[in-house]
């Protein structure tokens, strides 16, 4: 990607995993409604995701969005999640095919499917060589108004893909967590992602050539019920952590 990225919600956990380890790998220009704390790669924009005008100028001579901003919060109340995630992520997208962007990366959520986790799949399928597995193709099942949202944020993918030609990958987040899986939770186990491979993933989305796809952002978890061979095949994604290796 030889044009610059734009990267929004920098100043958060994903953003800052991302951009600390492909600091030097792409022209960032990152943005945020909260300043940053500290230096940060290329340029920075602070403003809100939902002023058309703001984010229009920002995508200036941008090939490719990694859109991150939003609430990610599961007990959001809707009207946070209607402003910042759904009509934010409407806001980034018209922008960037106004702006003649290629490529959009959508932070998604397992949230979006969190519902398929029934009462009587749990916690089997939080364990190695359960069975049950997810793969992308399935249709969303939110477990709250959060994941109704990014639901929302992949069909609005969806649509700018058909309509504009834009690039699209959705990436259903699991549970990003610096260091270590997360302690005594098997659901976070089972979906843990590594900074180091939240960053790979999202490099492999930036170079990669699709046209819309949905994948799983977890690292190579023998607890896995999120399948990645989606991403492994279209996205080039090698994976090198495993929460089993923390056990
Ligand atoms: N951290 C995780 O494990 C997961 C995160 N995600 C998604 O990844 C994305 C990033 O998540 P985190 O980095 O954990 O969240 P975070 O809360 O740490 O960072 C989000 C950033 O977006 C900014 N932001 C929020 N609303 C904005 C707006 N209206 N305009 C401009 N900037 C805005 C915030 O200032 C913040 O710096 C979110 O969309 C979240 O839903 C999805 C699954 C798991
Ligand atoms: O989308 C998200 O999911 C992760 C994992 O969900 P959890 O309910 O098991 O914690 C969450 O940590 C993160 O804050 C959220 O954005």
């Amino acid at each position: 990607m030889d044009a610059p990225v734009l990267l929004t919600g920098s100043e958060g956990r994903v953003g800052r995993a991302i951009v600390e380890r492909l600091a030097d790998e792409y022209d960032w220009r990152l943005l945020d409604r909260e300043p940053p704390a500290e230096d940060r790669p290329g340029e920075f924009v602070v403003c809100d995701i939902t002023d058309y005008d703001d984010v229009r100028e920002a995508m200036e001579g941008i090939g490719a969005v990694v859109h991150l901003a939003g609430d990610p919060r599961p007990e959001a109340p809707w009207d946070s999640v209607l402003r910042n995630n759904i009509d934010g992520t409407h806001t980034v997208l018209e922008a960037a095919v106004d702006a003649g962007v290629d490529r959009f990366v959508f932070a998604s959520s397992n949230h979006a499917v969190g519902a398929y986790e029934t009462a009587d799949r749990t916690p089997d399928i939080y364990r190695p060589d359960d069975g049950f597995a997810l793969d992308g193709a399935e249709l969303p099942r939110p477990s709250n108004r959060y994941g109704v949202s990014k639901a929302a944020g992949e069909t609005l993918g969806r649509f700018f893909h058909d309509e504009h030609g834009l690039s699209v990958a959705c990436v259903r987040i699991g549970n990003l967590t610096e260091g270590h899986p997360p302690k005594d939770y098997e659901r976070g186990q089972a979906m843990w992602l590594s900074h180091r491979d939240c960053a790979h993933l999202f490099d492999r989305c930036l170079e990669a050539d699709y046209g819309y796809e949905i994948v799983y952002g977890i690292s190579d978890n023998d607890r896995k019920y999120y399948s990645i061979e989606r991403a492994r095949e279209v996205l080039g994604y090698d994976p090198r952590d495993n929460s089993a290796d923390y056990d």
